[in-house]
């Protein structure tokens, strides 16, 4: 960890082994003797997480190679080994990474492609290209399981449910869509990062042309979670090109089961039903955070933007991460707060090299519904930060690597204004990475060092043939995380009146218990809105 400033805002409801709680905003300063108040991600749910991915990096065959992690823990495990020892545990912080048990690695790249159809499926949440994509968009995404998490005895109720809220949350997306020039710009970075066919920047460095010039003549496909282009028809692509070798990977640095672990779930589930990917070559790259050339990409944008302040040792570093609900982590054992506080831990380290000592602190933006999400909030934390004295502050978005609506408008319009109302003075913020030519270049690596370890799932073990990967399970993974899936929490006892985002907290619980008293009236008496739009009854 480095020894900087750092902010720390947290509420004492957040408070768990794993949380970064403190009563109220702290301050601690870099290089001053201050206690720093964000701990090194080591915590119960990072251990269940080392051990699961431990278990599964053995047969997921993913690899440390050339990562910060990596070089940091030279642990090189296999099969059964035990894997959990406090000390390494103490020592390094794992993520979910690969684990080498094979000589592959020495056999040379261009003889493990020759006379293969190499590919690339880059998976991404997706976004609406127009303003009435937008409910249909939503609908897609509350219908996942893995987005609204349902005990199993109501998933029933899943499609219901994201059809209410899907309806009842539109016009407030739209609003937000419609100020960043009326859809997601998601669809075009990424093919931009994908490809240089489509719609891509006359000088950017893209992933197709990055592996080309690396000697790696690989096709590259984009797979969207929830809107086009969606991951099925990605996959139709892939099996029209007779792809051979597939590498897939997620466009989340960090991961997390509302996001990679979605989109790896229902690639599983297309894979499983399908002969030719049941015997396609393929391989995962779950999380790449820790990925030197990431971190180098990272410290880049933000040295960058931090010298354009005048007194750059005063301007707040402030990473902003898309929040999840908190159960997440603390039942289900996501990995996602861990991953992020080690990223930001590792681009500290970097800015710390390169004499960057400003402070910096971490917070989770973008809640959503009834339930409470990981902490600290955003808006909190700038408020708190306003009222500390702080007058300079660069907002970092750290859990997305393209321009979205949650930094076009959410952080640029509507996290600006606030630090403005909170007495700060100066704003910066840093641009997602994009097509950033260091960040496409390490991509093009990881794909390039994924490929010694690609394998197909085993069409003869019907038992096998249950896993996207060869050898073992994503959802073994999942399930790891996911062995308690459980009710949502409890409510939070805060009530505060007028719109603040304890009242929409509470409308969207009110909004929860309204739907399923719809519903069982529904279901009873036979009649409602859901039967007048051909949703109910489920079968006919
Ligand atoms: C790491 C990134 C993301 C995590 C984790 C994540 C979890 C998560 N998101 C929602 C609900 C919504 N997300 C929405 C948009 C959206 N989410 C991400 C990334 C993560 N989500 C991105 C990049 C985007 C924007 C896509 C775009 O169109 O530009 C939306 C829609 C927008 C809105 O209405 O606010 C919702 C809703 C949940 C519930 C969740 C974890 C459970
Ligand atoms: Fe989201």
């Amino acid at each position: 960890m480095n020894s900087g400033l750092m902010y720390s805002v947290s509420s004492p409801s957040s408070a768990s082994p794993s949380s970064t709680s403190t009563a109220t905003a702290a301050l601690t300063h870099r290089n001053s003797r201050l206690p720093m108040l964000l701990p090194r991600p080591i915590s119960s749910s990072l251990r269940l997480q080392c051990c699961s991915a431990f278990h599964v990096d053995a047969s997921l065959n993913f690899y440390p190679s050339k990562t910060h992690a990596g070089s940091k823990c030279s642990l090189r495990l296999s099969g059964e080994q035990s894997l959990c020892s406090q000390q390494q545990h103490d020592k390094c912080a794992w993520p979910l990474r690969a684990l080498v048990t094979s000589t592959a690695q020495d056999i040379p790249i261009t003889s493990l492609i020759a006379n293969e159809k190499v590919g690339v499926l880059l998976l991404n949440l997706g976004g609406p290209e127009t303003l009435d994509d937008v409910q249909p968009f939503l609908f897609n995404l509350f219908a996942d399981p893995d987005i609204i998490r349902l005990p199993r005895s109501f998933r029933f109720l899943q499609k219901p449910l994201a059809q209410f809220i899907s309806v009842v949350r539109a016009p407030k997306s739209k609003e937000g869509y419609a100020s960043i020039g009326g859809g997601s710009p998601l669809r075009q970075i990424t093919d931009a990062q994908a490809s240089c066919e489509l719609t891509l920047p006359t000088n950017a460095e893209a992933l197709k042309k990055s592996l080309w010039e690396k000697n790696v003549p690989a096709k590259v496909y984009v797979g969207m979670r929830y809107w086009h282009p969606f991951t099925e028809e990605a996959i139709e692509q892939i099996k029209r090109d007779g792809i051979t070798k597939l590498v897939v990977l997620p466009l989340y640095p960090q991961f997390s089961i509302s996001t990679s672990g979605s989109s790896l779930r229902l690639l599983e589930s297309i894979f499983r039903e399908d002969e030719y990917l049941v015997n396609m070559q393929h391989t995962v790259i779950p999380s790449w955070y820790q990925r030197e050339g990431y971190i180098t990409a990272m410290a880049n944008l933000i040295e960058k933007e931090v010298l354009k302040f005048e007194t750059p040792d005063k301007v707040v570093i402030f990473f902003s991460a898309h929040g999840v609900p908190i159960a997440y982590v603390e039942e289900a054992g996501d990995p996602y707060k861990a991953e992020m506080e080690e990223c930001v831990d590792l681009i500290m380290d970097e800015l710390e090299k390169r004499q960057i000592t400003s402070p910096y602190t971490l917070a989770y933006q973008s809640r959503v519904g009834p339930v409470e999400w990981l902490k600290p909030y955003t808006d909190e934390t700038i408020i708190d930060l306003g009222r500390k004295g702080v007058k300079s502050l660069l907002a970092v978005p750290i859990s997305f690597v393209s321009e979205h609506i949650e930094t076009l408008e959410e952080i640029d319009v509507e996290y600006k204004e606030l630090a403005l109302e909170s007495g700060i003075e100066k704003w910066g913020r840093v641009p997602a990475l994009g097509c950033e030519p260091t960040f496409i270049s390490d991509l093009a690596d990881a794909v390039i060092e994924s490929l010694p370890y690609v394998g197909a799932m085993a069409v003869s073990n019907l038992e096998a043939r249950q896993s996207l990967v060869p050898l073992g399970s994503v959802e073994e993974l999942l399930a790891a995380y996911d062995s308690k899936r459980r009710e949502l929490p409890p409510p939070v006892t805060v009530w505060e009146w007028g719109w603040t985002k304890s009242a929409e907290t509470w409308n969207g619980r009110a909004a929860m218990l309204a739907v399923l008293v719809l519903l069982v009236l529904e279901v009873t008496t036979g009649q409602g809105f859901l039967h007048q739009w051909g949703i109910l009854p489920l079968v006919r």
